[in-house]
């Protein structure tokens, strides 16, 4: 077992666990809030497409990102001097591009794929690949140790399909000859395996929420350590960014508290999303089936239709039930103690209602998770929480009350 930070008294460890490979567990008891892992990005993409020239733009938005650290651009952004297509916020973010993601070799390599009509053709999918195997390869000339750490994430078997050797045989051909030392063949056996490990191991930063819930990715990430966590239909993590403060590293906090040997999860997308639902992106895009606590329960519910035939979501159960809990109230609430409105723990239908009315953001169209601020240096638990997705924060004991800003 080895430990994710080190330190004298390390906070996750690494272990291996039948069926589910490497995964984080608790190294000592944790307190909700408390941040269990901060990790750098070693490789960042954009997940727009090509907008096929210097003045497009592609992003659904209209807004338009640095190349190097993903804030929004200011109104005069700095352009590439030498392929003219990237922009950067600052002379900052330039200088450091241009020794990391933005090479001179990423930066030939870009131009000329923006300036292959046969490749601007391609779905926007296969354009973000290109994006990311592009990253992939520059990774291995700027940072030969963080290439290889690349490598030993996890991936799936992959079947190299046609369209993917179409696209990784389009790269090869407008490629440059690589600088040396390249000591990776540019090979479409390592392509395929590179995107199967971008496929289960990105994390996404997000566009800023307009408020609508259409909020779509403004750029990948790989965070190596942060790849360890399996997922869970109730992960007790949850992730913060901060990237439009200028910094792209990722927080990890404790949801709630957590006792020592326990496996820590995120989940990995919105909890809301219903068993079907779960269930096939889990297949799909990470190759298992989920047999979590929450999917245990809901592979009951009948068919996962609710009497109109509509899928069964948790939003609907929470609902549900508290129209339940309003009817008792009105009834004199008999079976309640105080007068109080709880959400009842042991109801079998649905023993885990509580995680949605506490730690799900009431805000429409939000589906963010809530975890409490940190604690106290001295330790002392916080009634606060914040939503990883809106930011919005409330007391923990209150009912769909946002506090004032
Ligand atoms: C981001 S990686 C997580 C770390 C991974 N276990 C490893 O060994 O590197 C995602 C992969 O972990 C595995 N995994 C994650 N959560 C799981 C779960 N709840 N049950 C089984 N496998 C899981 C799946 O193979 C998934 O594709």
């Amino acid at each position: 077992m080895s430990t994710v930070e080190s330190g004298a008294a390390p906070l996750l460890n690494v272990a291996e666990i039948p069926g589910r490979g490497r995964a984080l567990i608790a190294a000592q008891h944790l307190q909700g809030g408390q941040v269990v892992l901060r990790d750098s990005p070693i490789l960042l993409y954009s997940a727009l497409p090509f907008s096929g020239g210097p003045s497009g733009s592609s992003s659904s938005s209209n807004l338009r990102y640095c190349d190097h650290c993903f804030r929004v651009l200011p109104s005069a952004p700095l352009r590439c001097p030498s392929c003219s297509y990237h922009f950067f916020c600052s002379p900052s973010c330039l200088g450091g591009a241009t020794v990391s993601s933005h090479s001179p070799w990423a930066c030939q390599t870009l131009a000329r794929l923006i300036g292959c009509p046969s490749f601007i053709e391609q779905p926007p999918d296969r354009q973000i690949q290109a994006r990311f195997l592009v990253a992939a390869y520059n990774l291995s000339i700027t940072s030969p140790s963080n290439f290889q750490t690349l490598l030993s994430l996890q991936s799936r078997d992959f079947h190299t399909d046609d369209a993917t050797a179409s696209i990784v045989q389009l790269i090869a051909s407008v490629f440059p000859p690589p600088p040396t030392p390249f000591s990776h063949g540019f090979s479409l056996e390592l392509s395929a395996s590179l995107l199967s490990k971008d496929k289960l191991n990105a994390f996404g930063l997000m566009e800023p929420s307009g408020g609508d819930g259409e909020r779509s990715v403004r750029a990948y990430g790989i965070y190596p350590r942060a790849s360890f966590f399996n997922h869970d239909c109730l992960p007790n993590v949850c992730r913060f960014d901060y990237v439009d403060t200028g910094n792209t590293d990722i927080i990890v906090r404790m949801i709630h508290d957590v006792p020592m040997g326990r496996e820590i999860c995120l989940s990995y997308f919105p909890v809301n999303l219903n068993y079907r639902n779960r269930q096939k992106r889990l297949a799909e895009d990470y190759g298992f089936s989920c047999d979590c606590d929450r999917c245990k329960v809901e592979a009951n519910w009948s068919d996962n239709e609710n009497d109109n035939g509509e899928d069964v979501d948790a939003d609907d159960e929470v609902e549900n039930m508290e129209e339940e809990e309003e009817e008792e109230e009105e009834d004199g609430g008999k079976n309640m103690e105080d007068g109080d409105i709880e959400v009842d723990k042991n109801n079998t239908d649905f023993p885990h209602a509580y995680f949605f009315v506490r730690y799900m953001c009431n805000r429409e169209n939000c589906f963010g998770t809530l975890a409490p601020l940190p604690p106290s240096p001295a330790g002392a638990s916080s009634e606060i929480m914040e939503c990883n997705v809106c930011g919005q924060l409330k007391r923990a004991d209150d009912e769909g009350e946002e506090m004032d800003e």
